[in-house]
């Protein structure tokens, strides 16, 4: 490893897989799980990845540990390809970079006393003398905010936050370099989350480590870290520091993340923007922006004059159409009420079309009403996937990030 590597370096990381139907499990497609995502943490550093549930969050984290095989891309740790490890590299790796979990503990053997637990994986890495392990557990489960006697209880007799510290110790017993944490506290009641968030940053601290931090609750890698990945069904939309993510988020759909977080003041950020349907299938992921079939910031095709909730509503018209999810009996006016569409459009050339589409959509014609739409409001969204560009305020993938202020492409090197 030169002085420039970072710990973990994530190069175009791909995870898909295979869709199958029927009983001779014909491939019939692809679930496109982690979609080319690139990021680096480093030595000491605290990287958050947050999404949606189903976004690719533990599956990139399976990944990029080397626990599946990558689709494509690469992973490397201090500098080197982890798939081209031998092993006696691949056994140090899985000393190194150790994995906590929602409810670490849940898993331990509950036959076996906690300290019996946390010893395990310095036996399975064949440390024979049994008192040195015991110092080990002891001095750990202290660190973690238990006592020594501790290690003679077994998993069910503690709490769940005792039992994340518990996972904690048994994460650093091999004294990794790297700790990637999955949804550390979402298992746990909210009185407890901030104590255990503040364990694993001391943890963090005092052991130098490079930590990834995975969760779908933004407040959570607030708390913790320093730069913040957001993910959007298998892609990075937004990588910046956390005090940039926050104070100037760049991505509508970071923005939507951000507003979904309860505030007790109401004045604040919050409330806001709210994010409309489902999350798409990663095994058929929109064209262009994946986010365009939900984005409340959706761009409007050139030539119209249109509010923006009125063209989201539009969109949502068309989403559905596309899908094939509406009501073929409803007519025009029942449609407009579902999509929140207003009576009349405020631009009259996207009125007619819109009415016209409506019109041929009564008829029976889904499809020359699908395409006819499409036609006429056809938006850069849908068409051109945003790369990820540079800009004053970390990186972000949108059309609406504007070019003049962009610089150079990110790099995977810093
Ligand atoms: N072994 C697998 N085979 C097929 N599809 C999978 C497999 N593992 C995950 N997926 C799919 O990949 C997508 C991403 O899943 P993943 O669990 O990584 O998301 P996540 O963001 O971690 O969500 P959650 O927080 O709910 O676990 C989902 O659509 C999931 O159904």
């Amino acid at each position: 490893m030169s002085d420039g590597d970072p710990l973990l370096d994530v190069r175009g990381l791909e995870k898909h897989y295979p869709l199958t139907e029927g009983i001779l499990k014909r491939d019939v497609g692809r679930v496109r799980a982690v979609d080319g995502i690139s990021f680096t943490v480093g030595r000491g550093e605290t990287v958050g990845l947050v999404g949606e549930s189903g976004c690719g969050k533990s599956t990139a984290a399976r990944t990029l540990l080397g626990l599946e095989p990558p689709t494509g891309g690469r992973v490397l740790f201090e500098g080197r390809d982890i798939a081209a490890f031998d092993d006696r590299e691949t056994k140090r790796f899985r000393r190194e970079a150790q994995m906590m979990f929602q409810d670490s503990a849940a898993s331990f053997d509950p036959r076996m006393s906690v300290g019996e637990s946390v010893a395990e994986p310095l036996r399975i890495h064949g440390m024979r003398d049994r008192d040195r392990r015991r110092r080990i557990v002891s001095d750990l489960i202290e660190r973690v905010g238990l006592s020594a006697t501790d290690a003679d209880r077994y998993p069910h007799e503690f709490s769940g936050g005792q039992r994340q510290r518990i996972g904690l110790a048994r994460a650093l017993v091999l004294n990794p370099s790297l700790l990637v944490a999955d949804e550390p506290v979402s298992a746990l009641d909210v009185s407890v989350r901030a104590e255990i968030l503040s364990l694993i940053e001391s943890v963090q601290e005092a052991f130098g480590l490079g930590l990834l931090c995975i969760s779908h609750d933004l407040s959570v890698v607030r708390e913790i870290c320093d730069r913040v990945a957001v993910m959007y069904l298998g892609e990075i939309v937004e990588l910046a520091e956390t005090d940039d993510l926050f104070e100037n988020p760049r991505h509508p759909y970071t923005r939507a993340l951000l507003s979904s977080i309860p505030v007790p003041d109401p004045t604040k950020r919050g409330g806001g923007v709210e994010l409309a349907g489902d999350v798409p299938s990663p095994a058929n992921p929109p064209t262009g922006c994946r986010f365009h079939t939900r984005c409340p910031e959706v761009i409007p095709p050139d030539g119209y004059d249109l509010e923006r909730s009125e063209w989201r509503a539009v969109m949502d018209l068309r989403v559905r159409l596309d899908r094939s999810e509406f009501d073929p009996d409803a007519d025009g006016r029942e449609l407009r009420d579902e999509f929140e569409i207003p009576e009349t459009l405020s631009d009259s050339r996207a009125e007619r079309i819109l009415s016209e589409a409506l019109a041929t959509l009564a008829a029976g014609n889904r499809l020359a009403a699908r395409d006819a739409l499409a036609d006429a409001f056809e938006t850069v969204c849908e068409s051109d996937a945003p790369e990820l560009v540079r800009t004053s305020s970390g990186d972000a993938a949108c059309h609406l990030v504007d070019e003049a202020e962009t610089e150079s492409p990110p790099s995977n090197d810093d």
